[in-house]
């Protein structure tokens, strides 16, 4: 047994039932790491309980208590805060850049909680990337390069809406379309419900995936108010992912994607028309982004390659 960081943790009772003040965190005999684990999904910014833990569990420590954490294995630190039955837990300091590749972690046993919890399963809140930038920035291209090096999953909200458009019996096929053609941007509330329902069809598939990448949005004021509205609490915003490129640029790969592509938009009329909406709706977005300090900007006038080395060393070190 050993303890987290050498640390104990005391709980800060919100509503019962009540845990001894003081407990310490260790690893059971024979899962060495499993300490770190929890110490990082201590870290994590938001936690929920899970009720069962149906393929939560990647090591059954002892079968009468349980504490199961996410972590990114990346470096993550500060003071964060946990939910655990009631309690709200500050968090175990400590160095937790040596944790081990991202994964289920478990602990146990946490002694003086096994009476009163006999299983505690914990699942981090889904951990969104927004991707932003022009029209053919290269935010889809550089996403499926994320996909393949990361463990992330790509929601494209143009996508949606194009498939949202397409599916039969759709109420609103007609306005997406008539949107979309002119690169204006669709209510958000039709957004938002996409997104949602993607990134929780997702996560019920696969517990494990709880990292998405949302490529092209929020591209406005309703967006992100409606975001806020819907997803505040329920995910996190772990950083925006700014494609920088100059409009010229952006038109001249988009004309030549309209060679094939097939969209209704990859045409010089609709891209005057999406690259105006782009400065004057979506690029205020970045800029409130920039002020939290949350933006990540690349130059993506470049070659995809030289692109993705910069994207790869983005999430290298953020996680
Ligand atoms: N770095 C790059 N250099 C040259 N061409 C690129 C680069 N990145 C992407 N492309 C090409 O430019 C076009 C637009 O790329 P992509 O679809 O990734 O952009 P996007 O930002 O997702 O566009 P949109 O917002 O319109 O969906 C594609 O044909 C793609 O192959
Ligand atoms: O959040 C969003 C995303 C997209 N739209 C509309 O779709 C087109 C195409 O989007 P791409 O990201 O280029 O695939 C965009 O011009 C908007 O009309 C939207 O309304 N809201």
């Amino acid at each position: 047994m050993r303890s987290v960081s050498g640390s104990h943790v005391p709980t800060v009772p919100v509503s019962a039932p009540s845990v001894p003040a003081v407990m310490s965190v260790a690893s059971a005999d024979g899962y060495s790491g499993h300490a770190h684990g929890a110490a990082a999904a201590a870290a994590a910014s938001s936690v929920r309980v899970h009720s069962t833990g149906r393929g939560l569990c990647q090591h059954q420590a002892t079968p009468s208590c349980s504490l199961i954490g996410l972590h990114s294995g990346r470096g993550i630190s500060s003071k964060r805060h946990f939910l655990l039955t009631g309690q709200l837990i500050p968090l175990i300091t400590g160095d937790l850049s040596t944790v081990s590749p991202a994964g289920f972690m478990i602990v146990g046993p946490l002694r003086s909680l096994c009476k009163k919890a006999p299983r505690i399963f914990l699942a981090m809140n889904p951990q969104v990337v927004f991707v932003l930038g022009g029209p053919g920035a290269g935010k889809g291209t550089q996403c499926a390069k994320i996909v393949e090096n990361f463990s992330y999953t790509h929601l494209s909200a143009g996508d949606l809406l194009r498939e949202e458009r397409s599916r039969t019996g759709s109420e609103f096929g007609q306005l997406i379309d008539s949107y979309i053609k002119e690169g204006k941007i669709v209510p958000v509330e039709i957004t938002i419900s996409l997104l949602k329902k993607a990134m929780e069809e997702t996560m019920k598939k696969d517990e494990n995936k709880f990292r998405f990448l949302i490529d092209g949005f929020p591209r406005n004021e309703d967006n992100l108010q409606g975001w806020t509205k819907v997803m505040d609490g329920k995910a996190d915003v772990k950083f925006v992912l700014f494609f920088d490129c100059s409009n010229e640029v952006c038109i001249e790969r988009c004309l030549e994607r309209g060679k094939s592509s097939g969209r209704t938009d990859d045409n010089k009329e609709s891209l005057e028309k999406r690259i105006k909406t782009y400065l004057q709706s979506t690029r205020p977005i970045i800029v409130q982004y920039e002020k939290q300090g949350k933006v990540r900007t690349i130059d993506a006038s470049r070659s995809v390659s030289e692109v993705f080395a910069d994207v790869k060393s983005i999430f290298d070190r953020e996680g």
